[in-house]
């Protein structure tokens, strides 16, 4: 083992082992995740890492040790595929969870099992605007069929994931929107079930590679009236539509997805943050005392200022991932129970946190690659990949801004409510205050008040007020006179910056609330160090907004840079031992820079050897087209 990293692991001030536990939901979540990972995959003789052929192997494999959970399905193929996707992920995050909740009972015994498929909603004119998507769906009664129909160019759909000849049916969107399960392809190679459907893949794209994202045109075909997922909106034979409880039931998927995104970005980013942490604390570059030897990268203040608020952002996000996944299934249990009252809420926290944690986990994943110089950039690092096929994730499953502003709209309509007296509960309750907020107590001192609790109430007040300001807006382009519809585009600038403060707030909220939990004193005392990191690097990104929400004064800025300075020297001896909390395996990090036993350079030399390139002491090209050259100049 590198004798840098070996020191990083001496002199540990928490339970390594405890934090993982914290971190998989409990001990038993950790002995299965291993079991998973080293009985089930490392150590089967079948496994040949990563590569596709090992696709069919992998879900026969599922399927033989009885994994359903879909949480331990994640498990086993992200040891299978590392940090790269792969080609059935949509079927287990999107047409799966499709078939469980938008299916009647009979559909649902008749599909579930048997079936491998994708989603295809997105057309090539609308991906954002489904109440513009334009593929038909009309009802045939003396068939007992609908006549699926691409009725322009811009209808054609375009995007969904694994939609090649070898996949089975898909999830359809069409107007009116309803969920229909059209079964297109018969397993294996076999053509179209039919005429009039053109299919292909969309061609090369930034990466997603191990995905083939296809289009499909379809001209008047017919599948049964069965076909039409029926849980909560039917369309019976006689042609009447029973329409569902609501129209946003049939977005449910999409819900379910961008809740299980929150955990992943944190997941992706705690990757990334082990690769760059082990790696700094291995290399040694430059000099800070003449004279002196090269000291670890991580010695130096600018790559602890890079990093450590990642690593604390990471821990963030996965606390934030574990509390909207349960208040994702607490609530879907209420929908499918008929009660859709916090479905808003629900939407508005999903898209909201899928936002604002895709967008900074892509920034993050591209600070940890240039954390690292030149071997960031390597395909050794995995770090190119891991931006790659992360970085869609801002664009798919709802486009960022997008959901900011769908999260907008909630807050609004709750800013409304307490405009008219009413009481807020949940999320937004800290709206209830927003006309009564009396000045910090902190604000007429030079000092800043470090409590955790003090620094939610700051981000609480900053969010509060930036909801008022964009509330403001709309009621002054009203004034001007307005439309509400443009009084509200007008706005939106605005509007994007509250719903960013109001997850920002509530990522911190659910940070202490967790931290709070913590019984272990040294695991609490190292964690109670990141929350506070994340609180006072967020405070000094957005000064401005502190300064504008009087909870910070002039005199007190300094405060916040120095303080942070503190606590990232604070973080620095538990560096390497909080991203081993993260138990990320080598196999599957599949990094040389990220290894546990830190020997990069070794790992480096035999993967660039390893290189297709190298597998002659001279080239082909050479003697191809080079040496030709040579003999006519
Ligand atoms: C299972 C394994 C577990 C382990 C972890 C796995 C990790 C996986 C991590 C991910 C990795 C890989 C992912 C797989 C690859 C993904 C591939 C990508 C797939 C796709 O992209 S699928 C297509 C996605 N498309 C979208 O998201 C479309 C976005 N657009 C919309 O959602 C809507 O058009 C809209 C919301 C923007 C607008 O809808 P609209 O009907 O026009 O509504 P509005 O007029 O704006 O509002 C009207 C009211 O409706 C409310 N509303 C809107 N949406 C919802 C909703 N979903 N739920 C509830 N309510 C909703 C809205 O709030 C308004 O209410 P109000 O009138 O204000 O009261
Ligand atoms: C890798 C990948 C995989 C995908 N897989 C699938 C799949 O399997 N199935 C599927 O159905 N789809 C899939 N998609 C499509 C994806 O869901 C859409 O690309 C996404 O919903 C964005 O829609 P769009 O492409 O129409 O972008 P647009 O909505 O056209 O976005 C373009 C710009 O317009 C802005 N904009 C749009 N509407 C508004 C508004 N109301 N207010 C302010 N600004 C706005 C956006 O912010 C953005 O800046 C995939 C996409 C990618 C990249």
């Amino acid at each position: 083992m590198n004798p840098d990293i070996l020191r990083e692991r001496q002199n540990a001030t928490f339970d390594i082992e405890k934090l993982t536990n914290i971190l998989d939901g409990g001990a038993e979540r950790t002995n299965r995740r291993r079991e998973i990972r080293e009985v089930l995959v490392l150590n089967d003789p079948d496994f040949d890492y990563g590569t596709p052929t090992s696709l069919p192997t992998m879900i026969l494999k599922l399927r033989e040790y009885g994994i359903s959970d879909p949480v331990e399905i994640n498990w086993y193929k992200s040891m299978y595929w590392g940090t790269g996707r792969e080609a059935l992920g949509l079927h287990y995050v999107m047409f799966l969870p499709t078939l469980y909740t938008q299916c009647d009972s009979e559909q649902f015994n008749k599909w579930v099992p048997l079936i491998i498929g994708t989603y295809a909603q997105t057309e090539m004119g609308h991906g954002t605007h489904l109440r513009g998507l334009e593929t038909t769906a009309t009802f045939d009664p003396a068939t007992q069929e609908f006549v699926m129909h691409s009725p322009t160019v811009t209808s054609i759909k375009w995007w969904p994931g694994g939609r090649n000849p070898l996949f089975l049916p898909l999830i359809f969107l069409s107007i009116p929107l309803s969920a229909s399960l059209f079964d297109l392809f018969l397993s294996g190679f076999a053509l179209p079930t039919c005429s009039g459907i053109v299919i292909g893949d969309i061609g090369p794209k930034f990466g997603f590679d191990a995905v083939d994202n296809g289009y499909l045109k379809l001209e008047h075909v017919r599948i049964p009236r069965e076909n039409m997922l029926m849980k909560y909106a039917q369309v019976k034979p006689d042609g009447s539509y029973v329409k569902p409880l609501s129209s946003k039931l049939t977005y449910g998927t999409m819900v379910f997805i961008r809740s299980l995104i929150v955990g992943n970005a944190g997941i992706v980013l705690s990757q990334c943050c082990t690769i760059a942490i082990r790696y700094s604390a291995v290399r040694h570059q430059s000099e800070i005392r003449a004279g002196e030897a090269e000291p670890q990268i991580l010695d130096y203040q600018t790559q602890q200022h890079k990093l450590f608020p990642l690593l604390a952002t990471a821990y963030a996000f996965l606390f934030a991932g574990q509390y909207m996944i349960d208040t994702y299934n607490r609530i879907s249990g209420d929908i499918n129970q008929g009660d859709l009252s916090e479905m808003p809420e629900l939407h508005a926290l999903s898209a909201g946190l899928k936002a604002f944690t895709t967008w900074t986990a892509n920034t993050g994943i591209e600070v940890c690659r240039m954390s690292c110089g030149g071997h960031g950039y390597s395909r050794s690092s995995a770090l190119p990949d891991i931006y790659v096929e992360f970085t869609p994730s801002c664009t798919y499953e709802g486009e960022n801004t997008v959901m900011m502003l769908q999260t907008a709209r909630f807050l609004m309509k709750s800013y409304r409510q307490v405009q008219a007296g009413q009481q807020l509960s949940g999320a937004v309750s800290y709206l209830n205050k927003v006309h009564h907020r009396v000045m910090a107590p902190q604000a007429v001192s030079s000092q800043l008040d470090l409590n955790l609790n003090t620094l939610v109430d700051l981000y609480e007040i900053r969010a509060a007020m930036l909801v008022e300001l964009a509330a403001q807006s709309i009621q002054q382009e009203s004034a001007r006179g307005k439309c509400q519809e443009d009084s509200w585009n007008n706005s939106t600038i605005d509007l994007v910056r509250a719903s960013d403060a109001h997850c920002h707030y509530m990522v911190l909220k659910m940070f202490r609330d967790k931290v709070d939990q913590i019984e272990d004193p040294g695991v609490h005392s190292v964690m109670s160090t990141l929350a506070h990191l994340y609180a006072i690097h967020g405070m000094g990104n957005f000064t401005g907004d502190f300064l504008q929400a009087g909870v910070l004064t002039g005199a007190q800025v300094p405060s916040v840079s120095k303080c942070l300075k503190g606590l990232l020297a604070e973080v620095r001896p538990s560096a390497v031992l909080l991203v081993d909390a993260f138990d990320h395996h080598d196999k599957m990090l599949n990094s040389v820079l990220g290894r546990h036993d830190g020997n990069v350079y070794e790992a480096m030399f035999e993967w660039a050897r390893s290189s297709p390139l190298n597998r002659t002491e001279v080239h082909e090209s050479f003697h191809k087209h080079l040496k030709p050259l040579q003999a006519k100049l």
